[in-house]
């Protein structure tokens, strides 16, 4: 990968889905069950090694609750890779998916939304109450782009690396692409300006 290997992550979701939980399981392999509502965002740091290359993730995780929407919004700008993140057992915070997508492609303002590498998280797979079933979650990302799905649990370590591992990877593979359509695209150019020279 020819950018740097600093890469911004956004999580996004309802309040009480597992946001913070899944950073502080993926950041410092730890789980409380009385974490508190995030206020605004916050971020943390974590170095990995994906397929050999070397990748730092600054995680942002933000506040879910609507009263939050303007402390959280200014920092979707310049995002590499968003997780749309849902509780399994919270079919609500299923539905919302799609506001979560929207919004965050209005305040990103990314280059291409078409392509943008999201990645689905249903989190709190290890309750068993649940209201989301694995084929609905699995037909909205099917319908949304054929976005990538992880259920998770931040509570019993499961998926959380692998979902993590997952967007990197995506990402890498998105810039390749991108940056073989960049080199096509200059040799167009290039044609057409030498044949509009002669
Ligand atoms: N059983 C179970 N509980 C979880 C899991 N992840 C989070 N929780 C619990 O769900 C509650 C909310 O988790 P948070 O991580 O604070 O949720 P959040 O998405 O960050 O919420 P906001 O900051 O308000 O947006 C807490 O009581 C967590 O302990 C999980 O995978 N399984
Ligand atoms: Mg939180």
């Amino acid at each position: 990968m020819s950018k740097s290997s600093l890469l911004k992550v956004v999580l996004l979701g309802d309040g009480g889905v597992g946001k913070s939980s899944l950073m502080n399981r993926f950041v410092t392999d730890k789980f409380d069950s009385q974490s508190f509502h995030t206020i605004g965002v916050e971020f943390l740091n974590k170095d990995i090694v994906v397929d050999g290359e070397g990748f730092t993730l600054q995680i942002w995780d933000t506040a879910g609750q609507e009263r939050f929407k303007s402390l959280r919004t200014p920092f979707y700008r310049g995002a590499d890779c968003c997780l749309l993140t849902f509780a399994l057992n919270d079919v609500q915070s299923f539905k919302n998916l799609g506001m979560w997508k929207k919004e965050f492609l209005y305040y990103a303002d990314v280059r291409d939304p078409d392509n943008f590498p999201f990645v689905v998280l249903g989190n709190k797979c290890d309750m068993e109450d649940r209201e989301v079933a694995t084929e609905q979650a699995e037909a909205w990302c099917r319908e949304n782009g054929d976005l990538p799905l992880y259920e998770t649990s931040a509570k019993d370590a499961i998926n959380v690396d692998t979902a993590f591992t997952a967007a990197v990877r995506r990402l890498v593979r998105l810039e390749e692409r991108v940056e073989a359509g960049y080199s096509n695209t200059v040799d167009l150019n290039a044609q057409a300006k030498q044949s509009s020279c002669c």
